[in-house]
């Protein structure tokens, strides 16, 4: 079977204007028939092995060496008609050209089957070409083909390498934008740092000049320094015989020390001699001012005397008929103060006592007196400081004492209580809790002699303001008291005590001592007929007390061997307080009116009974 081009058969298919036209192709035609929809071979092959499709236009009517015949059958193979059945039929009867042509001039006869022959030939022949002109077409179209695919092929790698590149331009221009802030960030950074330069430089110059003022410095504190080395040299030498002489002053201030401990423990053993020859027990009696400041009648001070006290009494004759006797009552004790006594004068007697306490010695200082004679202000006075009483004095006093003993290696310890004694009870006057919740108190005797009482608020103080304010907290609790029942303060004793522990270490001595300040009771005596009930049973608590106080300290005084302390709360608190090589004073405080004479007379005669 033939295998014809696509592009030939379909040319023949669609070209309905002559052989000649699609013989003569031309460049021109060859170009517009590559913009063909290039048909496949085999589609051709079938068309012409198979049948005509019946959609096909026409056949134009062929031309062969420029004579025009019928058109091809609708198969578009040429048949060559059937000679044998036509030679055999009626066809010899037609008119015959005699060269064979058909009179026409266009057509054979049909009995010229050379001729037709011939004119097959000729358009096989026609045809062989063109299908030789349409291979060798197909062939450039193929090669053409082939170029193109290989150009596109080309361009598709092109295009690759050109998208490749492109990425990587986009992946290098995002990588330059990155680059370009971080071009920014040091082109700003290498401006702020070329500041950064101008200031450093501008600093530099200023420390060039401050390093060239310094050397200049510098070589003036070397000629100081020079100088200095040799001030240094001859200070060694000052220094070395200085160290030599403090080597000698340290032996020597040891060496006092030891002197001056040795005359402070003499002192003491002086003071305390010369205490004793005084009397352990000593008595002081103190005339209180008359209130309207008249002049005393009955009471007379000698006035070179300040140790006796004369109390004189004129009593009328009853009948008139006998002179009126006079009658002096004399009394002589330690120390006599007059009305004018101020409050530092007391205290100067008593204050050689209050060194002792210091010293280790008990010290039990009383005010004894009836109501209003003077034992409050005697004891405490009031705020001013010229009428302060004894016990702001002998603590203040005590304080600095103490101060002054740190220098020698002595440390103090001080321990303040306040207590009042009432109907021999005890009630603590520094208490600072509800009323209704007050406790009981006992008084306690430990193996070492040491007494107690339960219960009771014993304050650690170190200064002088804080004693005061204990007995402005005293002074208090005892108004409270006070208001619930008249004239309390004075129906009741008041006892301050202070205990001292010293301890030299250096020295390895201890001493402990305790300073015992009390504000008795008044000591009047009330007509026995007059007092009923509570009064009663008062006045009994108080002479009780205040005559075992008596019997007591003259007890201790005449050395006997039982001493009556357990008898009342007063004397078996201050036990340790009297007795052995404790100092005890007493003041008799007397009133000066004429109507307390009586009473003046009981003080005088029990503080004189004392002091006996
Ligand atoms: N030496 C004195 N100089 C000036 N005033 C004094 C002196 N002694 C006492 N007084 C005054 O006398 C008054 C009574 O004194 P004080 O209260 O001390 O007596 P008292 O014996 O303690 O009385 P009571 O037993 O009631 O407590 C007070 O106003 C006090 O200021």
């Amino acid at each position: 079977m033939s295998r014809l081009p696509v592009m030939s058969n379909k040319r023949v298919l669609t070209n309905s204007s002559s052989s000649e036209n699609i013989q003569d192709v031309g460049p021109a035609q060859k170009k517009s028939r590559k913009e063909l929809v290039p048909v496949k071979p085999q589609a051709a092959a079938t068309v012409i092995g198979g049948r005509r499709p019946p959609a096909a236009a026409p056949r134009p009517p062929l031309s062969f060496n420029g004579c025009k015949h019928n058109p091809l059958p609708p198969s578009g193979v040429v048949k060559p008609p059937i000679a044998s059945t036509a030679a055999k039929g009626t066809s010899m009867k037609q008119p015959v050209a005699t060269n064979g042509t058909k009179p026409g001039g266009s057509r054979r006869l049909p009995w010229d089957l050379k001729g037709k022959v011939s004119d097959m030939e000729d358009r096989v022949r026609n045809y062989q070409t063109r299908v030789k002109s349409v291979g060798q077409e197909n062939e450039d179209l193929k090669s053409a083909l082939a170029q193109n695919q290989v150009k596109v092929g080309e361009m598709e790698d092109k295009l690759n390498k050109q998208k490749i590149q492109i990425s990587s331009y986009e992946v290098e221009l995002r990588k330059l934008s990155g680059v370009r802030e971080e071009l920014d960030k040091v082109s700003s950074d290498r401006s702020f740092l070329q500041r950064e330069l101008t200031n450093l430089e501008s600093k530099h110059r200023v420390m060039e000049t401050l390093r060239d003022s310094q050397e200049t410095e510098l070589q003036m504190l070397k000629m100081k320094l020079s100088v200095q080395e040799s001030t240094l040299a001859r200070l060694q030498t000052t220094l070395r015989d200085t160290e030599e002489q403090v080597r000698y002053l340290k032996v020597t201030v040891s060496e006092q020390k030891d002197e001056l401990h040795a005359g402070e423990m003499e002192r003491r053993r002086l003071h305390n001699s010369i205490q004793e020859l005084k009397g352990n027990i000593r008595v002081f009696c103190r005339v209180r001012p008359l209130v309207d400041g008249g002049n005393l009648k009955h009471i007379q001070l000698p006035a070179n005397d300040n140790k006796t006290i004369t109390l004189a009494k004129t009593e009328e004759s009853h009948t008139g008929k006998a002179a009126d006797t006079h009658k002096n009552y004399n009394f002589s004790f330690d120390r006599v103060f007059s009305p004018s006594a101020s409050q530092q004068e007391v205290f100067e007697e008593i204050s050689l006592l209050v060194q002792s306490a210091l010293d280790g010695y008990n010290v039990c200082c009383f005010a004894y007196g009836q109501t209003g004679s003077g034992k409050t202000y005697t004891m405490e006075g009031d705020e001013f400081d010229q009428s302060r009483g004894v016990i702001p004095r002998a603590v203040q006093q005590i304080f600095k004492a103490s101060e002054k003993l740190g220098a020698q290696g002595w440390q103090f310890t001080f321990t303040a209580s306040f207590v009042e004694i009432y109907n021999e009870t005890l009630r603590d006057l520094l208490y600072t809790g509800k009323a209704n919740k007050r406790p009981e108190h006992e008084i306690r005797k430990s193996t070492a002699n040491e007494v107690t009482i339960t219960n009771l608020t014993y304050k650690s103080v170190s200064n002088e303001d804080q004693v005061l304010g204990l007995i402005e907290l005293a002074n208090q609790n005892r108004a409270t008291a006070q208001t619930a029942q008249n004239d309390r303060s004075s129906r009741s004793h008041s006892v301050f005590q202070l205990d001292i522990e010293g301890m030299n270490a250096g020295r390895d001595i201890k001493c402990k001592s305790t300073l015992c300040l009390v504000d008795l009771a008044g000591s009047e005596r009330m007509v026995k007929s007059q007092s009923q009930g509570e009064r009663f049973k008062e006045m009994t608590a108080i002479n009780g007390s205040l005559s075992n106080l008596g019997i007591v300290i003259a007890a201790l005084a005449n050395k006997e061997s039982y001493v009556p302390y357990r008898n009342s709360k007063l004397t078996y608190l201050l036990q340790g307080c009297l007795g052995g090589n404790s100092k005890t004073l007493m003041f008799v405080n007397i009133a000066p009116e004429l109507d307390s004479f009586g009473e003046t007379l009981n003080s005088l005669r029990f503080a004189s009974k004392v002091r006996s």
